[in-house]
Parts: structure tokens; sequence; C-alpha cells
């Protein structure tokens, strides 16, 4: 591989552990070997994509990649969001150029017709054909964006009449449940919203969660990645997330290797919810990403498997 300096180097040599900027996931070769994997937070606004970020900046210049993916939900007020973070394609254009040494594809999954029911994919590899991640026991990794919630589940996340600090709404929400053997870092804003991370003390999975619950446009996100599903059921981490925040409108987006696996997460029926689409995409290195889309309201759910662009 050539790095972006030109020097040519060999990425088993040249790769140091790194704060990777939000939203991306990274597989990296260690010196000795081994594969190590990063992802960063999952976050509802603008992740830092911009070419003057100094992280970034920094993070490109001296390290050298091998797989890079970057998804996100469609933005509920786009025209708000700063440059390069309008449209999807504005990203792929700056991704690609940060990548430019890597082959890289986009993809969109959901329902064409409705604008804020649509997940964003970019992916960048090496040419080699590697797996993105370690191996058939890389986990899974769940990805929830809610709207709607319900106001009474909202209240909890207010400081403002000064009850609730974060340990509080942690626990008042529901959210130290989700995955109780997550250690947890977390943080009430003034005069409402929270937001935490959490991880597995003995492995590699991480959560985190946004809540902005102003009446209106309240809006909760989830991430947990690394799930092992053997041990833990992904439609109880989904019931519990919904549990803390009773949404009238949610998607999930689940990366996992291989399609037989991604087809036992596709039969979850979620209880109270009807499933409005469902979206399949591969990427490359044999994963694949289910993308739903849920609806208190009851209608039929339709699969779609879009072709790549
Ligand atoms: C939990 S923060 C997370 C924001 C983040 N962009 C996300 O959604 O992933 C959002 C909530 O915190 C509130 N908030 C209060 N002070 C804030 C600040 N300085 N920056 C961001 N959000 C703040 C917002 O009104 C909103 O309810």
């Amino acid at each position: 591989m050539e790095r972006k300096d030109g020097n040519k180097t060999n990425s088993s040599r040249n790769c140091l552990q790194y704060e990777v900027p939000l939203g991306y996931s990274i597989e990296d070769i260690r010196p000795n070997g081994g594969i190590q994997k990063f992802r960063s937070a999952a976050y509802s606004n603008a992740p830092p994509l911009h070419s003057s970020n100094p992280p970034i900046c920094k993070f490109f210049a001296i390290h050298c990649l091998s797989c890079v993916i970057y998804s996100r939900g469609s933005f509920i007020f786009p025209d708000h969001q700063p440059a390069l973070h309008r449209s999807f394609s504005e990203e792929v254009a700056m991704l690609n150029e940060f990548f430019s040494d890597l082959i890289a594809e986009a993809y969109g999954i959901g329902d064409p017709v409705v604008p804020h029911r649509n997940w964003h994919i970019y992916s960048a590899m090496s040419g080699e054909g590697k797996p993105l991640m370690n191996g058939d026991d890389d986990g899974v990794t769940l990805e929830m964006c809610m709207t709607a919630l319900e106001r009474e589940k909202a209240a909890v996340f207010f400081k403002g009449s000064g009850k609730y600090r974060a340990q509080e709404m942690r626990n008042l929400s529901g959210i130290s449940d989700i995955i109780p053997s997550h250690v947890i870092c977390d943080f009430e804003f003034d005069p409402y919203g929270y937001s935490m991370n959490g991880i597995e003390g003995r492995g590699p999975a991480y959560s985190t969660v946004h809540v902005t619950p102003e009446d209106g446009f309240s809006y909760a996100s989830y991430e947990a990645m690394g799930l092992d599903t053997g041990s833990v059921k992904l439609e109880d981490v989904v019931r519990r997330v919904l549990r803390c925040f009773s949404p009238g409108e949610f998607s999930i987006a689940v990366t996992c290797r291989g399609v037989a696996r991604c087809r036992a997460v596709e039969d979850a029926n979620v209880e109270g919810y009807t499933c409005q689409n469902i979206g399949n995409q591969e990427l490359p290195g044999g994963w694949w990403v289910v993308y739903r889309n849920y609806s208190a309201r009851n209608k039929e759910c339709g699969v779609t498997t879009p072709p790549r662009p």
C-alpha cells in the first residue's frame, strides 16, 4: 500500500492505536500480525468529516488503513447541517479524496419515497479482498434511530427541574438495563439532553446512547457494536432500548457477517410496532447490513434489496 505522503509502507508495520473520528470503523493490521478493529460512536449530528478537522488530517497522514466504514441514517433536517453534510453524495466525494488508495463503494438502503427512512453506507477497503474485520466472531452491530419519543419517557432527560443527574436518568429510563455488563460513562446536558458511552469490561463490545428529549423533535439513538449474539439476544436488546423511549417510529440497522447470520436477525418481530420496510445490502468481505423501519401504525412490510450503485 502507498501512503498519502507517497512513501511505500507495509501496513503491518505502520499502525498505531488512535482515536477515530465519529462514525468510522477501521480495521488495522498490528505489528505482531493481529488485527485491531475500531469503530467510533454513532452520533446523530454531522460527524467531523471536514478536511480542516485536525484529528482526521493527522489520522490520515500517519496511518495506513485497510478498511473504513461510514454509515448514517438520513438527517431529519439536512438543510441545517453544515456544508459537506447536506447530502450523502457530498460526503462520499469528500471521503473518496481521503481514501483514494482504497476501493470505495457507497450504498443507500431504505424506502426511496420516504426521505427519512434511508440508511447510507460508505465502505472503502484495500484491494486485497480481506474481510472487513477479524472473522466470524466479530459480533453484530446494532444501530437504532428513534423519533417521537413518548413524553413521559422523554421527561426523564430534563435536568431543568434540577431533579435528575446522569446516573438517575440512566437508571430511571432503563438505559442501565439494556446491557447491564457495560461499564457506563454518561452526561446530562443542561437544561436537557443525555449522552452515554458504555464498554464491555471483558470484551470488545461498546454501546452509546444520545437523547434529544425536546417535544416536537425528540430523538434518541442507540448503537452497540461487537455484540455476541450467542450470549446477548438482539431482540432482547432492541426491546430494552424501546422500553427506555417508546418511540413512535424507529429504524434498525444491523451489520453482521454472512447472509445466513443476518437472516436470523431479520426475523425479529417487535411487539407493538409494524415493520414498514426492510432493505438488505451486501458489503465487501462477506458483511451484510439489514435495515428496517418500524412504526406504531399497522402497515405491511416489503423487502427490497437495492442494486449496487
Ligand atoms: C444529548 S445531546 C447529543 C447531541 C448529539 N449531536 C447527538 O444527538 O448525538 C443533544 C441534546 O442535548 C441538548 N443540549 C444542551 N446543551 C447542549 C450542547 N451544548 N450541545 C449539544 N446539545 C446540547 C440538546 O438540546 C439536545 O436535547
